[in-house]
Parts: C-alpha cells; sequence; structure tokens
C-alpha cells in the first residue's frame, strides 16, 4: 500500500511571535503544497526521501575519474527532525513502534521563509503515515500532533502553523483553540528575499530578550494581541472593502514596527517592505518567524506595481491565494 498526502503553507497575516506567549493571531492557508508519499518497507526502518532539501555541510572531493561525497550526519539528521518525529508519533499512536516506513518527500514551499514549510512537512506526513497505519484521525487532531512535532523539534511552538496547515482556510488562533473567519480572497503580493531563518532560533533569540527585560517587552506582545483584536473585528466588520482595507493596511505597519522592534526584521525584509509601501500598498510587514524569509503587502489596487517594486528591491514577489483545504489524502494505492 502506498499513500500520497499534501498540506499547505501558510501566512501569518498579525500575531506571529506573541502568539508563542498565549496571544492571539490570524493566518491563513495558501496555495503551494508539500507532497509526501508513505509506504511501509521490510527492514524495520524509518527512511526519508526529502528530494528538496539542502543538506548543511556537504563536502565533495574531486579527484581524476572519482567523486567522494561527505556529509554532516549530525546536521542531515536535525534538518529532517520535523518528518522523524512525525513518523515516530504515529508510529506510537497506532501501536506499530519498530515498523519500517519510507517516506518520499516533494514540496513547492521554500524552506525556512516564514510560510511554514516545518508544519506543512509535518502534518503531510503525520496525515499519510496515519493513513498507512490504518489510524482514523481527523484533520484537526492531526493539526494538534504537528503542533506536538514543532514542540519537539524547536522547543516551542504556538501551533498555529500546524493548526492552518491541517484545516485550511482563514482562521484567528488562540492558545490552541481556532475558529474559521468568514473567507475573503485577500489582494496581497508575498515578497521573499530569498534567505531564510530559523524558527527555532528566533523564537528563541526573542525568549532571552523577553527574560532579560520582561518589563520592555511584555508590553509589545501586549500591543501585538490588541493589534489582532482590532484587525479581527475591521475583518469580521461590514464596513465597505475601501476603509476595511485601509484599516488593515495601518494594523499591519504598525505590527512591523513591533517585530522590528523586538528584533526578528532584516535590512533585506525591511527593505521590502519599504518598497512596497512606497509603490502604493497600503499596508506591509513580515510574516512568520523573520530573521529573512519573507514579507506581504496588502495592494487592493496595485498589485503588479507592487510586485514589480518587489523584484527592484532585490526580493522574488509570489501572487498567492487562500487555499481552503488544509490536509488532503491525494491518492491511496494498493
Ligand atoms: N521539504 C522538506 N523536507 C524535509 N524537511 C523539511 C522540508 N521543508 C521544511 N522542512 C523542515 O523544516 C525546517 C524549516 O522550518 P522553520 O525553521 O520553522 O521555517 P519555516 O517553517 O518558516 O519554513 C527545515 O530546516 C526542515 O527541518
Ligand atoms: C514565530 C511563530 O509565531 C511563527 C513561525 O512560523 P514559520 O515557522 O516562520 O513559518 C512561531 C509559532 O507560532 O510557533
Ligand atoms: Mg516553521
Amino acid at each position: 500500500m502506498r499513500v500520497l498526502a499534501s498540506a499547505p503553507a501558510k501566512i501569518i497575516l498579525f500575531g506571529e511571535h506573541s502568539v508563542v506567549y498565549g496571544k492571539p493571531a490570524i493566518a491563513a492557508a495558501i496555495d503551494l503544497r508539500t507532497y509526501v508519499w508513505a509506504e511501509f518497507n521490510d527492514r524495520g526502518a524509518i527512511k526519508i526521501e526529502a528530494k528538496d532539501i539542502r543538506v548543511p555541510g556537504l563536502t565533495v572531493s574531486f579527484s581524476e575519474d572519482e567523486i567522494y561525497f561527505e556529509s554532516d550526519y549530525g546536521k542531515a539528521a536535525e534538518v529532517l527532525s520535523y518528518v522523524r518525529q512525525a513518523i515516530e508519533l504515529v508510529r506510537e499512536e497506532a501501536d506499530a513502534n519498530g515498523k519500517g516506513i519510507t517516506v518520499s518527500i516533494t514540496s513547492q514551499i521554500p524552506v525556512g521563509a516564514g510560510l511554514g514549510s516545518s508544519a506543512a512537512v509535518a502534518v503531510a506526513t503525520i496525515g499519510a503515515v496515519s493513513k498507512l497505519l490504518g489510524l482514523e484521525l481527523s484533520n484537526e487532531e492531526i493539526g494538534k500532533l504537528g503542533h506536538k512535532v514543532e514542540l519537539l523539534v524547536q522547543g516551542a511552538s504556538s501551533g498555529i502553523d500546524p493548526t492552518v496547515s491541517a484545516i485550511g482556510g482563514f482562521i484567528h488562533y488562540e492558545k490552541g483553540n481556532f475558529e474559521h473567519l468568514p473567507f475573503m480572497e485577500l489582494p496581497i503580493v508575498v515578497g521573499y528575499t530569498g534567505s531564510s531563518g530559523s524558527t527555532k532560533e528566533l523564537v528563541a533569540m526573542v525568549r532571552r530578550t523577553y527574560e532579560e527585560m520582561p518589563e520592555v517587552i511584555e508590553p509589545v506582545l501586549i500591543a501585538m494581541g490588541k493589534i489582532v483584536e482590532k484587525a479581527r473585528e475591521v475583518i469580521t466588520s461590514d464596513l465597505d472593502d475601501e476603509i476595511r482595507f485601509a484599516q488593515l493596511g495601518r494594523l499591519m505597519n504598525i505590527n512591523h514596527g513591533l517585530l522590528d522592534a523586538i528584533g526578528v526584521s532584516t535590512k533585506k525584509l525591511s527593505e521590502l517592505v519599504y518598497a512596497a509601501r512606497v509603490a502604493g500598498a497600503i499596508g506591509a510587514k513580515i510574516t512568520g518567524a523573520g530573521g529573512g524569509g519573507c514579507m506581504y503587502a496588502l495592494a487592493p489596487e496595485n498589485q503588479s506595481e507592487v510586485a514589480t517594486a518587489i523584484t527592484i528591491a532585490g526580493g522574488t514577489p509570489m501572487i498567492t491565494r487562500i487555499s481552503r483545504e488544509g490536509l488532503r489524502i491525494e491518492e491511496v494505492l494498493s
């Protein structure tokens, strides 16, 4: 038996980082996906084929007619730890410890770019392996297991990414609980800096600053939570789109300033944010953990001008759509 599952990337519209401290956040699944095939092997081992992940620490030596590869096994194993933990967790859940499972991954999601590649790979792996082992899990339950995987690998995780990747759509999330917001097409442009940031390291960096000066950082996190509540009010209001977008844009700009204040922006991210605003975006901010990765801009009237401005500033624009669907079982072959 072989099973193919897929799970989407996401953008966090408001509230990254503060969501780790129990504040609310708003996120949407987007139409980039990670695909995972799962099947049994008879070696009793976990085998992972990750086709589009770069392994750090690879050395290649060329001599007359031979090529030698050496890799840093520790780092390679670490890079694959979301997938490994996902498989181990499902095997345990299904009472199938020691069962040989091979997974093969292909992904459309840039890694370490703030678009939730870690959650998508964990959720798609849990989806494929649980189906293979005959476990009946709802997408919501799979989101919760995905949260466990992120906690095990990163040490800290709010759970918003695996939740939205598993259930899809547009959500408001707070302390493990989510609520779907009314579906709306968002006229946004995502701008990718081309560099990556590690969520584990960025979350730990914010934690260190918080512990050093809680009296300074706590009010910033509270303000981020207030931005989310205001944004939810605006999104669910019956104001005209023009007023709604203008208010959301202002809230995005404030949220970006606060993310910059806690140290998760980079020169390149802020350059893309300002380039988008100068080109007419009504709001622009980092999305995800930062430290590289992506920003997004709200541009109801001039998406293509904003995309061009992002390119001129050295970024890669992506025009994405919200994905209503979360985790999907694509194929089951006997
Ligand atoms: N296609 C993939 N195959 C295997 N592991 C992946 C894949 N995509 C992402 N990952 C894992 O997720 C990590 C990146 O997660 P993270 O730092 O949270 O950034 P983000 O979730 O924003 O992309 C990678 O270092 C790797 O461990
Ligand atoms: C920074 C954070 O709020 C979002 C991280 O998202 P990503 O891994 O950068 O896609 C962490 C979390 O919510 O667990
Ligand atoms: Mg992640």
